[in-house]
Parts: structure tokens; sequence; C-alpha cells
């Protein structure tokens, strides 16, 4: 059984190169941009008037002053100021040439024409030309396109995008017991989950998830799913991962020719997990464990669909503090599911991390109980309530 990282580190090393794709900047939200953006204009592109209020020469405070024209956004006053005069003006109007500053109506008093300022303290209340992007600058390639990102590019004056395409995941749920949701289970049979779980995952990493019907346990049924499969990027298949007589995973993609990368790894949940390639898609062949199936998923799935649209691909560890005393670790890597207290400020701030009580790999109320898996290595000594651990966060799933 190889390490965790190591498993990793082969499954990242399987990932083709992203593949671009251009596209209106309203369908990029949650893509990856592979192209830099380069700002075709300069934001704002004038000093602009950041309150409702009149432009003038701070020179001239506290008046009296004469109004001599109005500004408003989108309609721009073109003359220059003289002494003691002022414009008129509203948030976003260009600022008329010869002011320095817009005091805010509430700090003046108008009558007629005239106005005299009552408080003139405050700032200058103009955003200069440029404060915000000039022309030119640039955004980089190799992050995800957000609510922020995306109104940011658009400011810039650049309505498409090149970005990577989703990988497509085909999703391949297998075993004799499976039923789908909302029919009525025989005797032995069970409800097939895991593959809804996964699509979740995927999506939420960038990718098209496509669900496949059920395979059967028989080397046929398992050869057309995977077959029925073969164009996607990715293949998933869900069960069927380990040793038993009917798990045909292994056997029946090496007579397909899959390359393995690996089979099997020192973690917990998870250790059937094989990875290789399989004709022209990766295939990650999942353990059927509902939450051994989530773990890898979100430990190699994730990653690889993220290295495919540019991205690294690394772990997001974080810290906190460990709410109880633990035994030692065994020889794979373990994934605790734990609830994270936040409110219960532990060493330096951090949250406290509790693992509940039942680690069993098919115990899905835990799974969605908890806010958090707590990652323990292989071999970790005992450890004491309070000591700093890391854990990956389960609110964040991409
Ligand atoms: N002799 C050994 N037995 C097992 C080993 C081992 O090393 N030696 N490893 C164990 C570990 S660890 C795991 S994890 C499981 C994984 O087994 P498989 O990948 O072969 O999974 P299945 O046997 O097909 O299913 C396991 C379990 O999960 C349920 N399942 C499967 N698919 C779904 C689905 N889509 N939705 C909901 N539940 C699903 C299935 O009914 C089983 O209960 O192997 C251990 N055995
Ligand atoms: O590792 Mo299995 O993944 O214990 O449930």
């Amino acid at each position: 059984m190889i390490p965790v990282d190591e498993a990793l580190a082969r499954t990242l090393a399987l990932a083709p190169a992203p593949i671009p794709e251009e596209v209106l900047l309203a369908e990029a939200n949650g893509r990856v941009l592979l192209a830099p953006v380069a700002a075709r204009l300069t934001q704002p592109p004038f000093d602009a008037a950041s309150m409702d209020g009149y432009a003038l020469r701070s020179a001239d405070l506290p008046g009296p002053l004469t109004v001599v024209g109005e500004a408003a956004a989108g309609r721009e006053w073109d003359g220059e100021i003289a002494p003691g005069q002022a414009v008129r003006i509203f948030t976003g109007a260009p600022v008329p040439d010869g002011c320095d500053r817009v005091v805010m109506q509430e700090n003046v008093t108008r009558e007629g024409e005239r106005i005299a300022v009552t408080d003139a303290s405050g700032g200058s209340n103009i955003r200069p030309r440029g404060n915000d992007f000039s022309e030119g600058s640039v955004i980089d390639a190799g992050r995800r396109l957000g609510p922020a990102e995306l109104a940011l590019i658009a400011a810039m004056n650049v309505p498409r995008v090149t970005v990577a395409r989703r990988p497509v995941v085909a999703i391949l749920p297998g075993g004799d017991e499976l039923v789908p949701p909302g029919t009525n289970p025989g005797a032995g049979q069970i409800i097939n989950s895991n593959d809804i779980a996964i699509a979740a995952i995927a999506a939420a990493a960038g990718a098209l998830p496509r669900i496949l019907p059920i395979t059967r346990d028989t080397a046929e049924s398992l050869r057309a799913g995977l077959e029925a499969a073969a164009d996607a990027d990715i293949i998933v298949t869900i069960g069927g991962a380990s040793v038993g007589d009917h798990d045909l995973i292994a056997p029946v993609t090496e007579a397909m020719g899959m390359e393995r990368a690996f089979w099997k790894l020192a973690m917990r949940p998870g250790k059937p997990l094989v990875v290789g390639r399989l004709g022209n898609a990766l295939m990650l062949g999942l353990p059927g464990n509902p939450i051994s199936a989530m773990v890898s998923a979100l430990l190699f799935l994730r990653p690889l669909i993220e290295r495919m649209q540019g991205l690294p691909g690394t772990q997001r560890l974080h810290h906190a503090t460990l709410g109880c005393d633990l035994p030692p670790e065994g020889p794979r890597q373990h994934y605790l599911r734990a609830r994270l207290n936040e409110g219960a400020a532990g060493d330096r701030g951090l949250p406290v991390i509790t693992p509940d009580d039942n680690q069993d790999s098919a115990s899905l109320s835990v799974m969605a109980a908890a806010g958090a898996l707590l990652v323990r290595p292989a071999h970790d000594p005992a450890r004491r309530a309070g000591e700093v651990m890391d854990y990956l966060s389960l609110r964040d799933w991409t």
C-alpha cells in the first residue's frame, strides 16, 4: 500500500493539460481562467464625484459661492469653474476642471444659485481617474472566476474570456443490491446513494458529471458500463473495488487494458481505491462504502478535476485544537469525521475539533453532521486534548 501523498502525486501526474475554450462572461462563473485578461480602459475613466453635492475649489471655502452648472453621471459639465463658483454634482459624475473637492449637500445651505458651506471637514469626495485599475492592468490566468472577478473583467470592458473546458466525469455505480431512491427495496437490497454525492463533489470542483445506469455484478455488465463511459474525461466507478468474489473492478479493467497508477493505498477510509488510465479516459475506482467513496472523491477526484482546469489541485488543510484525547493511529492515514466548534476558541483562537465516536465508513448520518475531516498521519502517536491538528473542511467542498 502506497502513502496518500504518493497516491495523490501519481493521480495528478495523469492529468492532461487543460483545454481552453472561449465563453461569454455571463457563462464564466466558476470557470478557471486560462488566458490573462488585460483591461481595455482605465477605471474610473475620469476624476469622479463619490457624493451628491457641490464641486468647488478648496481655496474658496467656506463660500459663499455661485452655482454655475450641473454635472450628473453620464452628463458632464464641460466648462472650467472660476474663483467663487461651484457646480451642482451627483455621484459618479465627472468632476469639472478646476475643482479639487466635492462637498456633500448635507453640509451646504443653498438659496437660489448661492451656496454656503456649513461644514468643510472631510475628504475630497473625489475618486481619482485610475483609482481602481488602469488600461493594460492584468488579471493572471489560473484563478477560478467568481462574482468579484466577473464584475472586474466586465468593468475592464472585456466581454469574453478563455477558460478551461469542464472535464466530463462519467459516474458508474455498481452492485446487484442497488436500487434507485424512491423505489421499494426488496430483501437484501439497498438504495443507491453514492452516485449523487460523487456527482455533487465533481460539479463543485468544476466538472460536468454524468450519472450512468447501475451496473450489475457481472463482468459483461461492468464492461458494457465502462464502454458506455469511454468518451468521458474521467470515469468514476463506485463499489467492487475490493477483493471479494463479486468485486470486479480490478479484474475487468485489467482485462480491458487499464494502465494502473496504483491499487490500494494506506488511507482510512478508502483503502481499495484504484486509479489509472483506461483507453482515452482516466479512471478512478472508488470503494463502495459511502464514506469511503466520498472521502476518496474529495482527496483524489476533486484535485484531479482542478488540475485538469489549470489549478494546483492541492489539499486545503486548516488547523484546529483537539477537543479530546486520541489513541495512537494505525498504519493508514486516517480521515476522521469530526465536529468543528468555531465558537469555542481553542489554542490561538483556533476552532475546537472533536471526532465522532462512530467512524463506520458506511455511516452517512455521521458524515452529514460532520463539519470536518480530522487528518491523522499513519502511525500518529497518541494525542492529548489541546494539541493543534490538521483538518479538511466539509463546508468548502470546492
Ligand atoms: N477481505 C477484505 N474485504 C474488504 C477489504 C479488504 O481489504 N479485504 N476492504 C474493505 C474496505 S476498506 C472497503 S472500503 C470495502 C470496499 O469494497 P468495494 O469497493 O468492493 O465495495 P462493495 O463491496 O461493492 O460495497 C461496499 C458497501 O457499500 C455499499 N454500496 C456500494 N455502492 C453503493 C452505492 N452506489 N450507494 C450506496 N451504497 C453502496 C454496498 O452495498 C456495500 O454495503 O471493502 C471492504 N472489504
Ligand atoms: O477503507 Mo474502507 O475504505 O475502511 O471503508
